[in-house]
């Protein structure tokens, strides 16, 4: 294999101060990707753990210590003249004040300014995974009172991502409860996706979340959303899902459920593997709850979604 084939194994720091601010720097003119702006890291050295080169990395780029880590998300991509796995990693805990160690510019931005400044393309997935919360609560009920209901509590336990999928309700319920949820998520800065199978106006919506079959049957990714995701099953929906350009995808069942007792669990070893092959933050739902999150992040997941485990603190 020549060495442009061998995938170079980065180790990447998403760094939040105490206020969620984000640590971007700027890569020399001449490197690879030259000036563009990055996440702080570099190259594995040959036997090096990833969290030990994350940590001599942001050492010797920042001069600080990293005490709090874990795992973000994995991007592999070929930039034609080189193949890279960033291997991306939440630092939320470190000692000491980053500064330039190799004269480089940097900047503490808040997540919502990611968006303004230009990074290599091998980015944009971790650019969506460190603006998404760890948490995506889902929300049903069987009448409008039990669905607005369910919402205050759901939003009582500090949820900032919500997919509206409230199903069988009468066409003027669903739209007024639509409105009021919506009315309350504007409120309280949580970001609102409507289920793109109900017939609700969405024109409005914040977010759209696509079912399986509806992200099968689209050939582009729907336009005029801040956030557009899609429910998952396998392997090749995760891919259409990529390929659509989505900002992230729910894979389901991870384990057992109540709610749909006839689809075969994945387990936790088939997630790992069914991440490991796509570029994209991905929700784990199916039996899960808070209490799951750090299992999901090991499998390389964005975090847990959930219908009832989100109704009460866990
Ligand atoms: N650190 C970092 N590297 C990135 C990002 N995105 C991205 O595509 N890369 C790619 O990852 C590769 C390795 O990064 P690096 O140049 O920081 O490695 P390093 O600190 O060990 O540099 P050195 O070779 O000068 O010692 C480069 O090809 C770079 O283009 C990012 O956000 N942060
Ligand atoms: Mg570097």
């Amino acid at each position: 294999m020549s060495s442009h084939n061998q995938r170079l194994h980065v180790a990447v720091g998403v760094i939040r101060d105490g206020d969620g601010r984000i640590l971007i720097t700027q890569r020399a003119k001449h490197a690879h990707q030259g000036g563009l702006w990055e996440f702080p890291g570099g190259k594995l050295e040959p036997g090096e753990p990833v969290r030990q080169a994350l940590a001599r990395e942001l050492a010797e780029e920042l001069g600080i210590e990293v005490q709090t880590a874990a795992p973000l998300i994995k991007i592999k991509h070929d930039y034609g003249d080189r193949h890279v796995l960033l291997d991306v990693w939440n630092v939320t805990g470190f000692a000491g004040q980053a500064r330039g160690c190799e004269g480089q510019a940097m900047r503490w931005i808040k997540v919502e300014q990611l968006q303004d400044f230009s990074f290599p393309a091998a980015n944009l997935p971790i650019i969506a995974a460190a603006q998404l919360p760890h948490y995506y609560a889902i929300l049903e009920g069987r009448s409008a009172t039990e669905a607005w209901d369910n919402c205050r509590r759901i939003l009582a336990t500090g949820i900032k991502l919500l997919q509206f999928r409230v199903k069988s309700l009468p066409h003027a319920d669903l739209q007024s409860v639509l409105d009021q949820v919506s009315q309350l998520c504007l409120q309280q800065q949580v970001s609102l996706l409507v289920n793109a199978d109900l017939p609700v106006h969405t024109a409005n919506a914040q977010g759209l979340h696509l079912s399986s079959r509806a992200l099968l049957a689209s050939h582009e990714r729907p336009n005029g959303y801040r956030w557009v995701a899609a429910s998952c099953h396998n392997l090749d929906e995760l891919r259409h899902a990529e390929t659509l350009g989505l900002d992230f995808a729910v894979l389901a069942p991870v384990q057992a459920t109540a709610s749909h007792p006839d689809a075969a669990p994945l387990g936790w070893q088939a997630l790992t593997e069914l991440l490991d092959q796509i570029n994209l933050p991905v929700f784990a739902l199916g039996g899960l709850g808070p209490r799951d999150l750090d299992r999901a992040l090991a499998a390389g997941a964005q975090g847990v979604a959930g219908i009832s485990a989100f109704l009460a603190a866990d």
